[in-house]
């Protein structure tokens, strides 16, 4: 059975129907990559998958439970958990404090002023492990808004694994990094447990070929095709379109 089913998803703008259709089914585990051009309606796939944005038609559900037409905290509830194209960090506080915070915001106890955070003792262990798993460790004291754009993009990952999230949505995780950053961004996505299941959206095809199990091509709203990594760097009429016939393997967006 899929984890995460979107069913005949309709979305329209004002008149400008920007989804059509959308059907994705994606098994537990899964490492799913949304590739289409600029434009295409993959942030808003997401915006609706979560619940940021009401859908016109169509149902999401996960683990056979409907979360579609529902408020957006039913999304985190099931275990979903995202990241978004712009960063949304504290950038006068550290890395540290940062996390700290994300984990503290997942606990179901209140968070008090008048306590210090480093009394909750949980969550200080829990920021220690996450930092040292994905090694921001050695980072921990800077301050986020002295960070480079790639590290704090990758900061907002980490907070995104904080909630111990079952579905984890990534909206370009490696978009304006360097060379290094996306290397070791797609390391870590790479070393995430299969206990998560990935659905990612991302430009560049050195990255999408190196973390896919399956790509789905968004095209105008539609879904173009949905098939395996192999299949999908293989279909000429996916290269035109993406591409203008250009290369999928080593092409960027
Ligand atoms: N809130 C909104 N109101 C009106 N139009 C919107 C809104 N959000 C997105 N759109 C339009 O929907 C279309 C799809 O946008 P979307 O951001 O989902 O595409 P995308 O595939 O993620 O593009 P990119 O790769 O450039 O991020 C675009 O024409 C965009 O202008």
């Amino acid at each position: 059975m899929s984890l995460l089913k979107v069913e005949h998803l309709h979305k329209s703008f004002k008149g400008l129907h920007v989804l059509k259709d959308v059907s994705l089914a994606i098994g537990a585990g899964e490492r799913h990559v949304i590739i289409g051009p600029n434009g295409a309606g993959k942030t808003t796939l997401f915006n609706c998958i979560t619940g940021t944005l009401p859908i016109d038609a169509g149902t999401v559900t996960v683990n056979g439970q409907k979360i579609s037409g529902l408020p957006a905290y039913t999304a985190v509830r099931v275990g979903m958990s995202r990241t978004f194209q712009k960063n949304n960090l504290f950038g006068s506080l550290t890395v540290e404090e940062n996390v700290q915070l994300a984990v503290n915001a997942c606990k179901p106890h209140r968070f008090h002023f008048l306590k210090p955070l480093a009394r909750y003792t949980e969550t200080v262990e829990e920021t220690e492990s996450l930092l040292k798993q994905w090694d921001l460790w050695e980072r921990r004291s800077r301050v986020v808004n002295e960070l480079s754009y790639g590290e704090q993009r990758l900061l907002e990952v980490l907070l995104a694994l904080a909630s111990k999230p079952k579905i984890l949505l990534l909206d370009e995780p490696t978009s304006g990094m360097s060379p290094a950053e996306t290397v070791q961004t797609t390391k870590l996505i790479q070393r995430m447990p299969r206990s998560i299941t990935l659905l990612v959206i991302e430009h560049d095809m050195e990255v999408v070929f190196s973390i896919a199990d399956r790509i789905t091509v968004l095209h105008h709203g539609e879904v173009f095709a949905s098939d395996t990594p192999g299949n999908i760097s293989g279909d000429e009429r996916i290269k035109e379109i993406y591409f203008g016939g250009g290369t999928l393997q080593h092409a960027e967006a």
